[in-house]
């Protein structure tokens, strides 16, 4: 047979299957029927099991190919379930009780931000809230607690940079809290090499700075043979350098930072890339859903099994959603369970993406959804 021959073969064979696919889904439906007058929940593990293990069986070798397309048939088959079953009320009722805002406001209550004046973590603060005071705290866990005991309405806390990639205690402290994420500001971090006044470039041996900012320079620190030192945020090495009597440290930080803290700017921009963002989000303990939000962020486990994430995965495609982000976190019980963090373009006043969400927390071992929120720059 030639090739045209051969497609013609298949073009008739995915016909015969169509009607049978579609058989099966109205099956599905009456099925879903028959639960909701019963109160039995849509997933059945057990016998979706049977169903692989019987598909296996019969295929011989292409057993565990042919096992993947039943699967992606049964989420079709249970988010046809869940579409007529409705379920994850839970979900359902926060959302639909959730404050919409245009243009988030803090009505000039103190904003939560961790570091000391001139961090940057107070520049996205000033540039979300302009009219609210900062706070800050010593750790990032301070400001979640200042969240916690009311003492802001909302804080600030970098979640990932361009160059360096995640900052990981931030997601292990929004695994821990489950705050909600209200809003996300994208902040163009430049940084800058700055000592006492009259300490020259090179009496310089030790760099202090954040982490984070030592990552998005290490290679001029390296080319300088510069030794980093790290300091728990950019302007509180600022502050360090400006008040040691030492003359051979500098720190990194923001131009602010250095001015702030009088220091000299010795070099501007000596990070890594020109184009460093640093993306922040504001945390809240009331979830508040912007007018514009577009971005949706979730915190899910999935069981031990193969293909458990991809199947997860695959029903945000099945909905046409893009996925933008994917974090995996240890749940730290020592057995290497993991969490998994996602952001996915997208808005819960979206019914398809509504019913989505409220599947998979009736699905899921775990589920969170921390919020639905606009992000600026
Ligand atoms: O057997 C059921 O309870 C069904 O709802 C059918 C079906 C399937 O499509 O085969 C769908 C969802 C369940 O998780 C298990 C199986």
């Amino acid at each position: 047979m030639d090739l045209l021959e051969l497609r013609n073969e298949i073009d008739k064979l995915d016909d015969e299957l169509i009607p049978l696919l579609l058989k099966r889904m109205d099956i599905s439906r009456q099925v879903a029927e028959y639960k909701v007058q019963n109160g039995i929940p849509v997933l059945n593990e057990q016998r979706e099991l049977e169903i692989l293990e019987d598909v296996a069986s019969k295929c011989g070798e292409q057993g565990e190919v042919i096992k993947t397309v039943f699967s992606a048939i049964m989420d079709a088959s249970r988010a046809l379930q869940h579409k007529i079953i409705g379920g994850g009320e839970e979900l359902r009722n926060l959302i639909s009780n959730a404050k919409c805002e245009k243009n988030l406001t803090a009505n000039g209550e103190p904003i939560a931000c961790q570091g000391v004046q001139g961090a940057y973590s107070g520049e996205a603060a000033k540039a979300l809230f302009p009219d609210s005071p900062i706070d800050f705290h010593k750790q990032f866990e301070d400001v979640f607690e200042a969240v916690n005991q009311n003492k802001a309405r909302f804080g600030i806390i970098p979640v990932e940079n361009s160059t360096a990639g995640s900052v990981h205690e931030s997601y292990d402290l929004i695994m821990k809290y489950k705050f909600f994420i209200v809003g996300a500001y994208d902040l163009r971090v430049d940084h800058c090499l700055c000592a006492k006044p009259g300490v020259k470039f090179e009496d310089i041996e030790n760099v202090y700075s954040h982490t984070q900012a030592l990552s998005q320079c290490n290679i001029f620190l390296k080319n300088f043979d510069f030794t980093g030192i790290t300091f728990s945020n950019t302007a509180a090495a600022a502050k360090f350098v400006s008040e040691s009597e030492k003359n051979n440290i500098a720190a990194i930080c923001s131009e602010s930072a250095a001015k702030k803290y009088g220091l000299k700017i010795i070099r501007k921009g000596i990070q890594n890339v020109t184009n460093n963002t640093t993306r922040f989000i504001v945390i809240s303990k009331e979830l508040v859903i912007d007018e514009d939000a577009e971005k949706i962020s979730l915190i899910f486990s999935a069981p031990h099994r193969t293909g458990s994430l991809y199947r997860v995965l695959g029903r945000f495609s099945m909905t046409g959603l893009n996925l933008t982000k994917l974090e995996s976190r240890p749940v730290a019980n020592g057995r290497f369970d993991y969490y998994f963090y996602v952001d996915i373009l997208g808005s819960v006043r979206d019914e398809q993406t509504l019913d989505l969400l409220c599947a998979l927390s009736d699905e899921l071992p775990e589920f969170s959804f921390l919020g639905n929120y606009y992000e600026g720059k």
